[in-house]
């Protein structure tokens, strides 16, 4: 497998991250539907009509608390739930723009809204910016656009005040570091050691690839299934096997049922089925008989947050369900943000994923969503990929297995998850939207614990944590083992962290053993020790 592997924090993060399904949808109306092309192309040609009419219209300037209470007063309106709701909304907006576009100079605001609420609910941001561009009058298309620069300014700008929940008590900060700014998760009140500082669940798990369809742990929730009490799902390709019948219906309705079930995504009053179940069958069947060969658990972590988005997107279409179910039964989810943008913001590692992977995956939920597969591009895939590799964290209950098969890979290409028992202990692995901040310490100063015997995480402070100080849990087992010398076991973590994450680490129990010009009673001269952790930073960020 090729591999470069840079690291990078993300540096544009979208206007609409969540829409694609609706998208599908619009695209498939306007391919299939000759009614609404009609309608579509009718608008346009008014539209066209009024800016020839309109041209030399002397704009009004606008100020920028106008602007700002505009929106404000846009943002607090009821959205439309269904794609049909959203598409007759989007209609009646852009008509009632190109009305309001020919009253003259003083509707020009009033206009630029309506278009504005028009774009909010089109799946292609972009290209309608475009269409209207060639079609708004001048002054009305820049106010258009100066309110959809604000908006996605402080919305991506107001990410930070309301995640995490405020009921975790921890809050994102930043601080300088070598390679540019760090985000580091900051206790947002005083803990004692031993406080549980928050739970958090997974939005995504994979129960390791050995373990699964054994019926010891339960698939989705990764607890020990008592004897006699494993339940098989039917015409479930993956042969999950789950703990109860809530697991199943949760694990069904966030992922499985559209990358490993037969059953329609969307209901029959919103989009017929298109979907061919031998077809879906045998795609399906290939990707499953991959992954297992394949043998890592981020190739379907990356599956089921595509599909978890998926299933989030078509509950909010459907009006019954009312938005919620348990495709989106994450707290983290309730808001205005979705799964995509609690992962866009987080660092990853550049990586390249092997050709047939991309193909497989746009299969399976193309089989499932014909359409889809355009919004699960290589890039959409390989991003995905670099993000759980770099994130996910490992469960371990107890202090861990010890029958994990190892595999030959070279180190550097070895599946690591972040945990304080190391990636052979574990069960399974799990992505978790704030835990994802917690940089490394050699001397952390809180745990991931998996205390219920679930996947949710428990954040144990280890020791008095004050409010403002950063908290920190370790990646990698930075114990000393008893045939380890002090030195041994430095050289041991700080290489697993550079072959895992590509960092030399900076805590500060590394700086002060740096500084003290290695640790005490080394028998290896430090020198030797750095210039191997340096030399495998180096050869895994590439030149
Ligand atoms: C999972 S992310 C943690 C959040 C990250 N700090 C951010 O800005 O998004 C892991 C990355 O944080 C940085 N990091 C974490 N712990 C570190 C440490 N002890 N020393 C140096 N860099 C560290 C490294 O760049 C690492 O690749």
């Amino acid at each position: 497998m090729t591999r470069t592997s840079t690291v990078l924090t993300v540096a544009g993060v979208t206007l609409v991250s969540g829409l694609f399904v609706y998208a599908v949808y619009f695209d498939y109306r306007r391919r299939n539907d000759a009614s609404f092309r009609k309608k579509l192309r009718k608008e346009k040609k008014k539209i066209d009509k009024h800016v020839a009419q309109t041209k030399g219209d002397i704009s009004v300037s606008i100020d920028t608390e106008d602007l700002r209470a505009a929106l404000e007063k846009v943002r607090s309106e009821d959205m439309p739930g269904s794609a049909e709701e959203k598409e007759k909304f989007f209609m009646t907006h852009v008509g009632m723009g190109e009305q309001l576009s020919i009253q003259g100079p003083a509707f020009h605001l009033p206009a630029a809204l309506s278009f504005y609420r028009a774009l909010r609910v089109y799946p292609s941001p972009v290209e309608l910016i475009v269409i209207y561009q060639k079609t708004v009058p001048e002054p009305v298309f820049k106010i258009v656009m100066d309110l959809m620069n604000m908006d996605v300014k402080e919305r991506v700008e107001g990410y930070y005040n309301v995640f995490p929940p405020k009921n975790m008590k921890v809050k994102v900060g930043q601080v300088e570091a070598a390679d540019g700014k760090k985000k580091i998760l900051v206790a947002a009140e005083d803990f004692k050691a031993g406080d549980v500082i928050y739970k958090e669940q997974p939005i995504v798990t994979v129960l390791d690839l050995d373990l699964e369809g054994k019926g010891i742990y339960c698939t989705h929730c990764f607890r020990e299934i008592e004897k006699d009490m494993a339940i098989h799902a039917e015409q479930d390709r993956w042969d999950a096997v789950y703990c109860s019948k809530d697991c199943q219906v949760n694990s069904k309705t966030q992922s499985e049922n559209i990358l490993f079930g037969l059953e329609p995504i969307l209901p029959p009053q919103i989009a017929p089925d298109l979907t061919n179940k031998e077809e879906r069958k045998a795609v399906q069947q290939v990707f499953v008989d991959y992954l297992k060969r394949r043998g890592k658990a981020v190739p379907l972590l990356v599956s089921r947050f595509l599909a978890r988005q998926v299933a989030a997107e078509t509950t909010k279409m459907i009006p019954a369900a009312g938005g919620s179910s348990p495709a989106a039964s994450n707290s983290l989810e309730d808001g205005e943000y979705s799964f995509m943008d609690h992962i866009e913001r987080l660092r990853y590692l550049v990586t390249s994923i092997p050709d047939e992977e991309v193909t497989l995956v746009a299969n399976v939920l193309k089989a499932a969503l014909p359409g889809i597969e355009a919004f699960v591009s290589q890039e959409r895939q390989i991003l995905l990929t670099g993000k759980m590799a770099y994130n996910a964290i490992g469960v371990c209950f107890g202090g861990g297995r010890h029958d994990k098969p190892d595999s030959d890979e070279h180190p550097e290409d070895k599946e690591r998850t972040r945990t304080p028992y190391g990636t052979s202990k574990q069960i399974g692995s799990g992505f978790y939207a704030v835990s994802a901040y917690l940089n490394h310490s050699c001397d952390p100063s809180a745990r991931p614990s998996f205390s219920s015997g679930t996947a949710e995480l428990s954040l144990i402070a280890n020791r008095d944590i004050k409010e403002g100080e950063e908290i920190t849990m370790a990646y990698v087992d930075v114990s000393q083992h008893p045939d380890e010398s002090p030195t041994d076991a430095r050289r041991r973590r700080r290489i697993e962290l550079a072959c895992g994450w590509r960092f030399a680490c900076t805590c500060t129990k590394c700086l002060a053993e740096g500084a003290q010009g290695g640790v005490a009673d080394s028998d290896v001269p430090d020198q030797k020790d750095e210039s191997k952790v340096e030399e495998v930073v180096q050869r895994v960020e590439g030149p």
